[in-house]
């Protein structure tokens, strides 16, 4: 192939992502043009109603995929944890990126870290995880929505509308933010959700050609993690309207799987822990679901 077209959202996250992506392609394979082809989601329009409501996590790559079905992309670039449990019928990933910060972050103009807020500060956040994991850590807190790109939350906070939010520390270092982290959280305290801080690449499924070229930007280590990661939110019917978190971490041929599920009304979690085989990464994602399920997890889901 002398030139391969990326498909990508237009928010300026997702550009950088596509972006890296690109300069990490030219890189591996010098004399290859890599053409950006952005474009806007249903996911990115729709900013009044809860994802869960209009569709999901896939709303955010249908335009994308279409565009590859038409012959427009070759490949689309996502945030892995943005990308459905199960992928359309017909794409697959064609790349995993080695992993960024994973956590989460606390971004605040007057407090340093989330048990400096006063009680019964407003905090910002529409992911039912962060919420569940607020509540649970501080139940006095009173938690607002807080939808739209990173650069329209950070405005919203900026404008005074909330005492402090919560949002991926990946997308604000990627952003060149990361001086607005005032806190990290992170495991076991705070787990993150599925694949959180990974970028991936899907393309149409046995496109091997698209493939080959991407092979080299594979990360292997991050794979084992987010397959766990996802196979234990899979299990558990993981969308995006069930508080569910999943952090794995590789340390030689072990792989350690985090999970939780949690009501984001109540701050009630259960939580589970396992570790086995680095080669059966969807083994122990489904060992810690039936441990969630089998200690109460399963009153928490629909
Ligand atoms: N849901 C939006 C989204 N998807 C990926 C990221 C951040 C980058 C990443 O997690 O890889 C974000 C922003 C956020 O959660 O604050």
């Amino acid at each position: 192939m002398a030139k391969i077209r990326l498909a990508t959202r237009e928010s300026a996250l997702a550009l950088w992502q596509t972006e890296h992506v690109a300069a990490r392609l030219r890189e591996a394979h010098p004399g290859l043009e890599v053409e950006l082809v952005p474009m806007t989601t249903r996911g990115d329009q729709v900013l009044d109603q809860p994802l869960a409501e209009i569709g999901g996590k896939g709303l955010f790559l249908k335009e994308l995929e279409v565009a590859m079905l038409e012959g427009r992309a070759d490949a689309a670039v996502h945030s892995l944890k943005d990308v459905p449990m199960v992928l359309e019928a017909g794409f697959e990933l064609a790349a995993v990126l080695e992993r960024a910060s994973p956590e989460d972050a606390f971004v605040s103009a007057r407090y340093q870290a989330l048990e400096e807020l006063p009680l019964g500060a407003v905090v910002g956040t529409s992911s039912l995880r962060r919420q569940a994991l607020l509540r649970a850590h501080r139940p006095d807190l009173q938690l607002r929505d807080l939808r739209g790109n990173v650069n329209t939350r950070l405005a919203k906070l900026d404008a005074g509308d909330y005492d402090a939010i919560v949002l991926a520390a990946a997308g604000l270092e990627r952003l060149g933010l990361a001086e607005r982290i005032r806190e990290r959280l992170s495991a076991p305290r705070f787990i993150p959700a599925a694949a959180q801080g990974a970028i991936a690449v899907e393309c149409r499924a046995g496109d091997m050609d698209t493939r080959a070229l991407f092979a080299s930007l594979h990360h292997e280590a991050t794979d084992r993690c987010v397959r766990a990661e996802r196979a234990m939110t899979r299990l558990l019917g993981g969308s995006c309207r069930v508080p569910i978190a999943a952090y794995a971490t590789l340390k030689g041929s072990r792989l350690s799987l985090e999970g939780l599920v949690g009501d984001a009304g109540t701050g009630k979690t259960v939580r589970g822990f396992a570790s086995g085989p680095a080669e059966e990464p969807e083994r122990l994602g489904e060992q810690v679901a039936d441990m969630l399920l089998a200690r109460g997890a399963d009153a928490l889901l629909p």
